[in-house]
């Protein structure tokens, strides 16, 4: 999916919601387990509940390989339920040399080989230049690439000084000289909401993956206050408010309700941006 094909979408949705699937066998429902692939039933039913409210998915790979060969399926399966106009992530935070790096590229975008053929990729940047192009030979393919994460330990790493400033914003700076703000995203979690005016110097048309509203806590309304951008610019994840805001047989519309509780604000957001 092309930068213009995302910004239409937005402006048609009028959301910037990407529904994160991260699907835990053991907190579905017990009334799925009845089916073939409990996991992919699920997804199934989630899908069909939110795809008007959303533009994007998010299944993170770990939810997945956990469960072997049968979770691969899931996984398989999953991708190919999800809309082609909705843009497909996989949250699979790669990183290795660059011939390994082929191999994860290969894996997640070359459907003819794999099954699978997402729209974008979560990859770490840590290993450098070389870790992180390999996922550029697929063209129309988007790499996104961690920088500020949600968590409590991103002050470990990311927060260390560098001669050129915070280790995060090298991190941005750096890989912006590889690639364009066609073809490369990066994370910024919304627990650091107050950093958003900061990335945006360097970052100033980059889409942002923001993860962290709902479960961990962060504001939708800060992260808009300081990232929105004439394009959006932003794609915010939420897994488990909406995926889990039941665990009855009427999980599907308690998560609809969840994820339209997210898309009236964002389309708040969007209006007060002058964007819809
Ligand atoms: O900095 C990061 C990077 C990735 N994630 C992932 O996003 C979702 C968040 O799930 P919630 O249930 O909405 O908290 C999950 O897949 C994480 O692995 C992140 O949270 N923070």
């Amino acid at each position: 999916m092309s930068r213009q094909q995302l910004i239409e979408q937005i402006k048609v949705k009028r959301s910037f919601l990407c529904v994160g699937l991260d699907t835990d066998i053991t907190k579905i429902p017990e009334f799925l387990k009845q089916y073939p692939d409990p996991v992919f039933e699920f997804n199934k039913r989630i899908i069909d509940a939110t795809k008007d409210l959303c533009i994007s998915y998010k299944p993170n790979a770990a939810f997945y390989e956990s469960r072997g060969v049968k979770g691969l399926q899931s996984l398989v399966d999953t991708y190919n339920y999800i809309p082609k106009d909705i843009l497909s992530i996989i949250d699979a935070k790669r990183g290795d040399i660059g011939n390994t790096s082929d191999m994860y590229a290969r894996a997640f975008f070359d459907e003819a080989e794999t099954g699978m053929g997402f729209d974008a990729i979560t990859v770490t940047p840590y290993m450098g230049n070389d870790s992180v192009t390999p996922y550029l030979k697929y063209n129309g393919k988007w790499i996104i690439l961690l920088a500020l994460t949600s968590s409590v330990g991103s002050k470990d790493f990311q927060y260390l000084e560098t001669p050129d400033g915070h280790l995060f914003e090298t991190v941005i700076k750096k890989a912006n000289t590889w690639a364009g703000a066609d073809r490369l995203m990066f994370v910024v979690g919304a627990t650091k909401s107050t950093e958003f005016t900061n990335i945006r110097k360097y970052a100033p048309d980059n889409f942002l993956l923001v993860p962290g509203v709902g479960a961990q806590g962060g504001s939708l309304a800060d992260v808009c206050q300081y990232g929105i951008t004439k394009d959006c610019g932003l794609i915010v994840n939420a897994s488990r408010s909406i995926i889990y805001a039941s665990n009855g047989e009427d999980f599907a519309e308690a998560a609809r309700e969840e994820a339209k509780k997210l898309q009236q604000q964002m389309e708040m957001e969007l209006e007060k941006a002058g964007i819809i």
